[in-house]
């Protein structure tokens, strides 16, 4: 465990014998879940006027402070070799070997590389912070350099800031969920899956601007499904992990690549929601086989009960007369 860290009792199972590298990951994550709550206070205007990340969306002054926090702390890990963030325009080469027989963030024939990567959405659902709604933090890790496809996750997570600090934790192993306070990680629920009985859904984006493929969908899901849509993704797909269902951000007609972000928000939850038995897409295949072209890249993201995605993709690749 990393010098001062908390008592985080993880017992993680990490392909290729990662284990020790995530943990410190995690234990970042964990201790600094409980300040960046804090620390929202006094930090939920905008950040600059003239500040807008990378995608083109104005920035909270707790957007980039949390970003900060969470670049210094990991970047700072041994066995990190690149940090990558929402916020940033650029990869931060951290300057670290992987801590097992590594020796460079090179990659691999089939895509992998030595060094693990770690992506992060310091705060996701940020516009929320005007109307104190939930948020959250995500994070993957990758054993590729970045920009990486959704399969060379070693393990993904998010914290969800809501009426308690929980986070959620997968590896190829499963899913776990725990209660965060005063630097612990307690755990809540193991072997997270889908409920098998799916009860709610959330899409985003303007039902204008969706296909009308994607609208014929929602209306029989809509006659199915009691609507939870909260402007989060991670509480929203929270809600989905908890109750069952369907999270869509889908493909609309002004902006074919949907809105949020394979390398920070497609592939950490498309890995999540798989871990615990769901499925994930991008409208026609796994969000985890999606090739990655660009550090942020937008994707159209669908997650949730198999059988609820499998008519998704059937829906929105068979076009209407
Ligand atoms: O405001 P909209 O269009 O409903 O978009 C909400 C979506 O945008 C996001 O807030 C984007 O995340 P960021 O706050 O990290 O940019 C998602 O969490 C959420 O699903
Ligand atoms: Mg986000
Ligand atoms: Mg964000």
């Amino acid at each position: 465990m990393t010098e001062g860290a908390v008592g985080v009792d993880l017992e993680l199972a990490v392909r290729n014998g990662y284990e020790s590298v995530v943990h410190d990951v995690v234990d970042v994550i964990v201790r600094t879940a409980p300040e960046i709550r804090g620390g929202l206070v006094g930090r939920r205007g905008t950040a600059d006027e003239e500040n807008e990340n990378p995608s083109g969306e104005t920035q909270a002054e707790a957007d980039v402070w949390a970003d900060e926090l969470l670049c210094d702390r990991l970047s700072a890990l041994e066995g990190v070799s690149q940090y990558a963030s929402e916020e940033r325009a650029a990869v931060v080469d951290c300057g670290s070997d992987s801590g097992s027989d590594a020796g460079s963030s090179s990659t691999d024939e089939d895509g992998s590389g030595d060094g693990l990567s770690v992506a992060v959405d310091p705060l996701d659902g940020s516009s929320n912070l005007v109307s104190n709604n939930p948020m959250g933090t995500i994070f993957g890790v990758y054993d590729a350099p970045i920009p990486a496809r959704g399969r060379n996750l070693v393990a993904a997570g998010y914290v969800c800031y809501g009426p308690v600090t929980t986070m959620v934790l997968a590896t190829d192993d499963g899913v776990t969920e725990y209660e965060l306070a005063d630097g612990d990680a307690r755990v809540l629920r193991e072997d997270v899956r889908l409920p098998a009985e799916p009860t709610v859904y959330g899409f985003g984006g303007r039902v204008p601007d969706w296909s009308a493929e994607f609208r014929t969908y929602a209306r029989e899901i809509e006659s199915e499904l009691k609507l939870r849509y909260g402007g989060a993704m991670i509480a929203d797909v929270n809600q989905v992990l908890s109750y069952g269902g369907i999270f869509a951000y889908p493909a609309l007609e002004s902006r074919p690549e949907g809105k949020l972000r394979l390398q920070f928000e497609g592939n950490p939850i498309g890995y999540i929601v798989e871990r615990a038995g769901g499925r994930s897409s991008n409208g026609t295949r796994s969000l985890l086989e999606a090739e990655a072209t660009g550090l942020h890249e937008r994707t159209p993201v669908y997650v949730g009960n198999t059988g609820l995605i499998d008519r998704l993709e059937d829906a929105v690749t068979h076009p209407l007369e």
